[in-house]
């Protein structure tokens, strides 16, 4: 009798599961996840340098006080270099300030609100706090750092989730290698022929994607694209301080008038910010301040998303060539830099209202959208 055995079967002994990483990505991924639940980070230098980081975003006045406890006098607040303008303080690569003996409510109106009294003293920021604050943004948290220099083999932070220096930049230059299409079907919309929802996963930060693909693309062409960042309150709720809603339905309509094309649906609402970001933005609007303003008093660019993503998904999609339905000359920018040809752009516009004038206003003035200003708005 023959006794089957598995000789393929690997020795356990020289079993692993280094094909499970974790790689830059999923370090990144885990700390951002920290961040959200309020826990404190490890940012690790090449040269061996340490930061201990949490966001004030997410903070507890009590897990603030723990660790203010226990690093005393070595805390310090990060502040972006649009925070810290907005502090009167000029530095390009972001500025640290002493906080020790501040309580948690100090601390946050330095880090995020309006009226905080400029601070006397401050230092550049390092790279590892830099870093620490992407990590921030990645999870749609607010960049307010506090954070202290700390010893790497500090066992009180052994269990941090930790991340090295580059590894976001390291993580997003790999998106396209870790995105696969998972799901993919015909859907309805209403006055349009054909669309198909196709799924992309892998990215990073762990959100499935959708690219509605619209008739048949001719890629002998520059295909029709529609890069749209989501906007929950104008695309879905009609909300009248914006154009996005307008521009998601019209670039549907030009692509299908095109005879084909596709739209990107990315998730990177709030200009990357997040809702939460966006929210607190309008209030800050309210107070009279336009949107870049708004978003540097919370410590934001004047745009903070990143298209490694769209370009993965048009990789994906097999689509080299484009014609990009946008007004934003930097979309544009940002897609060549990640090897897209964009061959041509087409506008894409909406309705002018009272409430979406100065939006309007602000993204070609100060944000150098190719709108006309003057056409527009009736001279
Ligand atoms: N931070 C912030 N984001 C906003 C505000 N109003 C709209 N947004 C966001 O701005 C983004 C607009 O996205 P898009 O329409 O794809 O891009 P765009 O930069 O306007 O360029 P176009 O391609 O010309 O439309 C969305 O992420 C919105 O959620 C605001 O007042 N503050
Ligand atoms: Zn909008």
């Amino acid at each position: 009798m023959t006794i089957h055995t598995n000789a393929s079967a690997a020795d356990p002994a020289h079993v692993s599961l280094a094909s499970f990483g974790p790689d830059a990505a999923i370090r990144c991924e885990r700390a951002a996840a920290e961040l959200r639940f309020g826990r404190p980070i490890r940012i690790v230098g090449d040269d061996g340098a340490a930061l201990v980081a949490l966001t004030l975003d997410t903070a507890t006045p009590a897990g603030f006080r723990d660790l203010s406890d226990l690093l005393g006098d070595r805390l310090q607040l990060y502040l972006t270099p649009q925070r810290a303008s907005v502090l009167a303080i000029d530095a390009p690569d972001g500025a640290m300030i002493g906080i020790d003996g501040l309580d948690f409510d100090t601390a946050c109106h330095l880090g995020y609100l309006r009226g905080a009294v400029p601070p006397d003293g401050w230092q550049p920021a390092s790279s590892l706090a830099g870093e620490a604050a992407g990590v921030a943004r990645l999870a749609l948290l607010l960049p307010a750092i506090v954070c202290a220099s700390i010893a790497a083999d500090d066992p009180i932070f052994a269990d941090c989730a930790t991340i090295g220096v580059g590894d976001i930049a390291v993580a997003l230059a790999a998106t396209s290698r870790r995105f696969e299409v998972v799901a993919e079907t015909a859907v309805p919309l209403a006055g349009i022929k054909e669309a198909r929802f196709v799924v992309f996963r892998g990215g990073f930060a762990q959100r499935d994607q959708i690219a509605i693909v619209v008739g048949q693309p001719d890629r002998a062409f520059p295909v029709p694209v529609r890069v749209h960042s989501s906007c929950i309150t104008g695309d879905l709720f009609g909300s009248l301080k914006c154009d996005c809603g307008d521009q998601l339905r019209n670039g549907l309509k030009t692509l299908e008038a095109r005879g084909g094309g596709v739209l990107l649906y990315l998730d990177q609402e709030g200009r990357g910010t997040g809702i939460a970001s966006k929210m607190r933005a309008y209030g800050l609007q309210a107070e009279g301040l336009d949107t870049i303003d708004a978003d540097a008093e919370l410590g934001f660019g004047a745009d903070e998303r990143r298209y490694e993503t769209a370009a993965a998904m048009l990789d994906g999609l097999d689509i080299k060539r484009i014609d990009l339905l946008t007004n934003n000359p930097l979309k544009v920018a940002y897609l060549r830099a990640c090897g897209i040809d964009v061959a041509d752009r087409t506008p894409v516009t909406g309705t002018v209202t009272v409430e979406n004038r100065r939006y309007l206003r602000t993204k070609a003035e100060r944000g150098g959208h190719l709108l006309a200003v003057d056409r527009l708005f009736g001279g």
